[in-house]
């Protein structure tokens, strides 16, 4: 039986979703000591971590769209197995940086194999595991991008160098899915300033997980 609770952070690429993330999880830890679980896809563990070198080499050029689809969906399979479902059994609330979202905006749309179809895939990798919460970061296509360019020290990987177009069609899907599922998915403005994207997002975790902060 799942006890814990499940939230996922989403965002076009260079929104501020890993930077926020460690700032929370460093004014939660106190609090929440060993019941936080922070993790991040692809990757999380040695196979998925292997799958996530392969996509994001920007020498595999020729990987097929839906390939790379699939291969997103292997690592999640992977990520569930390992750590996601393991700490939700134990009432961990676990807080994860990317999902099945990310895979229905970039290959779904960004790519455009179908938003529906990809959905469809990630339920059977998922077995139906979908968070309880999601914050998703907007941003626009233009600003993400710009944020990536002028700070980034690391390499920038093979989804980064896509063409604004593809980023743009990412978004949209985003705020689509967010539309449609407004229960799970609360929306955060990217463009604020660092300090107020942190106290929105913790704001939201503390409202919607009153029971781990007792
Ligand atoms: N609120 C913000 N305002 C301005 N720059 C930001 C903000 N949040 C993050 N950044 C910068 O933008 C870049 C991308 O942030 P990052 O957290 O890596 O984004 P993501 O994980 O969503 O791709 C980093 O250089 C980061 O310092
Ligand atoms: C999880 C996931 C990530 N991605 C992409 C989004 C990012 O461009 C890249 C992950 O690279 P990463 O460096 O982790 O980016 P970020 O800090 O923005 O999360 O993989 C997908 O296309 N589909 C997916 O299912």
């Amino acid at each position: 039986m799942l006890i814990g609770k499940f939230i996922s952070f989403e965002g076009p690429d260079g929104a501020g979703k890993t930077t926020a993330l460690n700032s929370v999880v460093a004014d939660l830890t106190p609090q929440l000591k060993n019941m936080l679980v922070v993790t991040r896809e692809p990757g999380g563990n040695r196979i998925s971590e292997a799958i996530r070198n392969i996509i994001l080499d920007r020498k595999n050029t020729e990987m097929d769209d839906r390939t790379e689809a699939l291969l997103y969906a292997a690592a999640r399979r992977q990520h569930i197995v390992e750590t996601i479902q393991p700490a939700l059994n134990s009432g961990k609330l676990v807080l994860c940086d990317r999902y099945v979202d990310s895979s229905v905006a970039y290959q779904g749309a960004g790519r455009q194999i179908g938003v529906d179809e990809v959905y469809q895939m990630n339920l059977f990798a998922t077995a139906g595991l979908l968070p309880d919460l999601t914050i998703y970061f907007d941003i626009p296509s233009e600003i993400g991008l710009q944020r990536i360019m002028t700070h980034r020290t690391d390499e920038i990987n093979r989804l980064d160098v896509e063409q604004l177009s593809f980023h743009k069609r990412v978004r949209a899907s985003y705020l689509k899915i967010a539309e449609q599922n407004p229960q799970r998915i609360k929306v955060i403005d990217a463009t604020q300033s660092k300090a107020d994207v942190v106290s929105n997002v913790e704001k939201i975790i503390y409202q919607e997980n009153k029971e781990f902060f007792k």
